[in-house]
């Protein structure tokens, strides 16, 4: 399995506190891992260092993008450079567009890799009417696979917070990642929503070629969803494995005492 993503002694520090402390982690094309770990492990902040939102305090990350055949460092670029390059995300705290519509918020993500200039779009020639229609098109094809097509017309606040949640990752599947990293995709689901939510993701990386990196707490999903998981504890990893063996590990026993979540 060639590997997609090499993350080298990735360490941040905001004043006092050491957040994350030589996170490693290679990902091999189309796997699916899980990261987890209690409250302030220091799990979005690693999402936050992939991404580029913050800059590393030392350690290297490298990502082999759609058109690269080595992996190639990304630890100084920015967020869209990242985004344009094939890695995705969604955020614990759902970040839409709220006053637009459903499909407008989909069709935003496309502005990473429209297919018309700007002054295509400013005089509406032919490239930019059919450039629209067919990312319309493709939009709308993505909504259906989350069985949210129906309400494309809708606000984006007028929906059900598990279809918000949905929304967020067509939106981060419009960019065409290569590697999909998702925070917490079923907070706020009930546990039928969350199965349907499990079968989907397993379904969009089959569909879409994905790898995939995921944030939960929901226990059952990651354990169920999940090949391999990293385990985070005050910004180190003390854990990592298949589930199996997550769920018998001591280390990770003591470090959820005391949290609401339950492991078994
Ligand atoms: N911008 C920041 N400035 C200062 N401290 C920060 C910042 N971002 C994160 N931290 C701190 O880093 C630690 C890790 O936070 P992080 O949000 O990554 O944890 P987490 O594992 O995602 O937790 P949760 O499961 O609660 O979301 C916490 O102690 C947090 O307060």
């Amino acid at each position: 399995m060639k590997s997609i993503l090499e993350v080298r002694d990735l360490s941040i520090s905001f004043g006092g506190l050491r957040a994350v402390d030589h996170f490693r982690l290679t990902l091999g094309e189309g796997e699916l891992v899980g990261l987890i770990g209690p409250n302030g492990a220091g799990k979005t902040t690693v999402f936050n260092m992939l991404t580029g939102i913050y800059r590393p305090t030392s350690g290297r990350i490298l990502f082999r993008g759609r058109r690269d055949e080595e992996p190639r460092d990304i630890t100084e670029l920015k967020p869209h450079q990242i985004t344009s390059r094939g890695i995705a995300r969604t955020f614990q705290n759902i970040r839409l567009l709220k006053g637009r519509s459903v499909l407008e918020n989909v069709l935003i993500a496309y502005h990473y890799r429209v297919p018309y200039s700007l002054l295509d779009a400013v005089l509406r020639t032919g490239r930019y009417y059919r450039g629209e229609r067919a990312l319309v098109d493709e939009a709308m094809e993505f909504l259906s696979i989350f069985g949210i097509e129906g309400k494309a017309r809708e606000l984006a606040q007028n929906l059900p917070y598990g279809e918000q949640r949905k929304l967020e990752i067509v939106r981060a599947l419009a960019t065409h990642p290569v590697l999909l990293l998702l925070d917490e995709p079923a907070a706020g689901m009930n546990p039928k929503e969350t199965r349907a939510l499990m079968d989907l993701i397993r379904f969009i990386r089959e569909r879409f070629s994905l790898t995939i990196l995921l944030i939960e707490h929901d226990m059952s999903l990651v354990m169920n969803v999940c090949e391999r998981i990293v385990v985070l504890d005050y910004g180190r990893i003390i854990a990592e494995g298949d589930p199996e063996s997550i769920r018998r590990n001591p280390e990770v026993i003591k470090a959820y005492l005391g949290e609401e979540v339950e492991i078994a």
